[in-house]
């Protein structure tokens, strides 16, 4: 299968570049198409073995890739990211670029890149088995073939959504950018409460794994709010009512919330402390 893409750059060779470069070859992009500025040798190696994408260390050596970019792909930690943008960011003035950082604003971007055609993505790690989600906003400044081929990128990692707002790329981030790192917190302590109640470690594991894609399933296909669904499981004087009044006694929905407006304000933060 061919799948045809403008020369990529992507800044920072982790977890997210990984998922999106990883996606895009899977869809049957051409690994030439792809370049990525990693500095640490050993992630480089990693990446042009597992990937067979050229590796570069650092801007000087990835010139010529850059003045060749259709698109920058930033996916370096926020804390890093006005210092990463500056010996690339003359190079790569013609291209799109699409921040994956959490809390870095547009403004900022816009700023250091020398450039407004400028998006903002969050996506989550579920990205790297293609069933990422990944909220996107675009400066107004960017084009409407700049806004699909974002789409098209972050698609070969699963799904996107848009917001309207930027700021309402922070509330994504709390939801579901950190996400999956609640459903794993979750997923532990099912499997904690399955091994302390009897069933072998893996077991426990693959009951809880499957519970939650499974509800997740039923939620996307019946359309219906998750309270209906959750009542329906809940016969009166049961066992789920038994659990759902403890967890209710114990405050967890209020700690959840809470949990979640932690997240919110901490990817704010992150832009106000390295937005610059
Ligand atoms: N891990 C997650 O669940 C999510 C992460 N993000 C965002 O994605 C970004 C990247 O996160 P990860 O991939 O998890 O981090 P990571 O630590 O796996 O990858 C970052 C890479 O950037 C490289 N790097 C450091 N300085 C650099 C420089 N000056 N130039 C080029 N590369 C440089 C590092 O060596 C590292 O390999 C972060 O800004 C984070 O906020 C967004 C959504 C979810
Ligand atoms: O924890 C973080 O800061 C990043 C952003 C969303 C998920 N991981």
């Amino acid at each position: 299968m061919s799948f045809s893409l403008p020369p990529i750059v992507f800044v920072g060779g982790g977890n997210m570049a990984s998922a999106i470069a990883g996606g895009l070859l899977r869809q049957g992009a051409p690994a030439a198409d792809i370049t990525v500025i990693e500095p640490l040798a050993a992630q480089a190696q990693a990446l042009r073995e597992r990937l067979g994408v050229a590796a570069l260390p650092d801007a000087e050596a990835a010139r010529a890739a850059l003045a060749q970019a259709a698109l920058v792909v930033w996916a370096v930690k926020p804390q890093v990211l006005a210092q990463a943008a500056e010996p690339v960011a003359p190079h790569a003035r013609q291209a799109l670029h699409l921040s994956v950082a959490a809390g870095i604003g547009t403004d900022s971007l816009a700023r250091w890149l020398g450039t407004p055609r400028v998006i903002r993505a969050m996506p989550n790690t579920p990205a790297l088995a293609g069933r990422g989600m990944t909220g996107l906003y675009a400066r107004p400044e960017t084009s409407e073939a700049d806004r699909a081929l974002a789409c098209r990128v972050i698609d070969a990692t699963g799904e996107h959504l848009w917001v309207s707002e930027e700021p309402l790329l922070d509330a994504v981030t709390a939801l579901s950018g950190s996400g999956p790192a609640y459903v794993f917190y979750f997923l532990e302590a099912m499997q904690q409460a399955g091994v302390q109640m009897g069933l072998p470690a893996a077991d426990a594991l693959r009951l809880a794994i499957a519970t939650f894609s499974g509800a997740s399933a039923l939620a996307a296909q019946s359309g219906e709010p998750p309270a209906a669904l959750r009542e329906r499981v809940t016969s009166k004087g049961g066992t789920t009512f038994a659990a759902l009044s403890a967890l209710q006694a114990a405050g967890v929905d209020a700690a959840f919330i809470a949990a979640m407006h932690a997240a919110r304000q901490r990817a704010q933060e992150l832009g106000r402390e390295f937005g610059g």
